[in-house]
């Protein structure tokens, strides 16, 4: 069984067929790409399968499970986390703060407990700061943990957005273009921390248009235009497969080629 199966989904803005009976997977362990030309779809895919939009067809299924009709919160809570393409950040908290409120969505404490500091609920605490700090030492922002959110670097901000997805203990994680508004080391560095997931065994869903990432990235591509899925295929096939070059890859072709 998939991980995450797509299966004939579609999405209608008005006039718009935003996203066309598409269909495809992620196995367990793997790294997706899902690229395509602005205005493919992409975002709207990744809102579906989050929960944040509903599908006016087809289905997304998680570990086997139908989704349909799940709050973005309950499917947090099923293992897929998000990050999202305009930094969501909690600005005028700290470091630490932000990862830990990916923490609390996993505690199990009630208003009882919360309200009167029991032990359970004390223990439960300190499991989510020792949490959040592994988080952060993970993706190399510890030592920024008493930072304001606000005050980091754009390519900072973006891994902090990683970690507090990766808090929720996610076996899905979906990435909306992670490397948008990074400069080239802090790019490098993203690639080295999808790697490192990836040796986890945690599977990745992408959305990028650093073409050079994704091949780099990725395991399996799959192809968007115009709502369609276009082609999918390891990052080979799709670098030589026509109809991607023509729709999406273009001229960038040869900036592929160094990757
Ligand atoms: N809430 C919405 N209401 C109306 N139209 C929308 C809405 N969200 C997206 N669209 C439209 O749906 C189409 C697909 O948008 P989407 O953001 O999914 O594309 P994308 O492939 O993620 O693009 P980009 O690479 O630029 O982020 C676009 O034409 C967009 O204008």
């Amino acid at each position: 069984m998939s991980l995450l199966a797509l299966e004939r989904i579609s999405k209608r803005f008005g006039g718009l067929l935003a996203v066309d009976r598409v269909s495809f997977a992620v196995e367990e362990g793997r790294v997706v790409g899902l690229i395509g030309p602005n205005g493919a779809g992409k975002t709207t895919v990744f809102n579906l399968i989050t929960g944040n939009l509903r599908p006016d067809a087809g289905t997304v299924f998680f570990r086997g499970q139908n989704l349909h009709g799940q709050a973005p919160h309950r499917i947090v809570a099923l293992g897929i986390a998000r990050t999202f393409q305009s930094i969501r950040l909690f600005q005028g908290m700290s470091v630490l703060e932000n990862v830990l409120a990916g923490c609390h969505c996993r505690m199990q404490a009630g208003l009882f407990s919360s309200l009167f500091h029991t032990p359970g609920q004390r223990r439960e605490e300190r499991a989510a700061l020792a949490e959040a700090q592994r988080v952060l030492a993970f993706v190399g922002l510890l030592a920024a943990a008493n930072q304001v959110a606000g005050n980091l670097s754009y390519g900072k901000q973006r891994l902090l957005e990683i970690a507090r997805a990766l808090a929720t203990r996610p076996s899905l994680l979906i990435l909306d273009e992670p490397a948008g508004g990074m400069n080239e080391q802090e790019t490098a560095e993203l690639a080295s921390l999808i790697a490192r997931l990836r040796v986890q065994g945690l599977s990745i869903l992408l959305i990028e248009h650093d073409m050079r990432l994704v091949m780099r990235s990725c395991d399996h591509l799959v192809v968007l235009e115009y709502g369609r899925k276009i082609a999918e295929g390891t990052p080979a096939e799709i670098r030589s497969n026509p109809k991607v070059i023509e729709a999406y890859l273009g001229a960038d072709t040869d900036d592929d080629d160094a990757a």
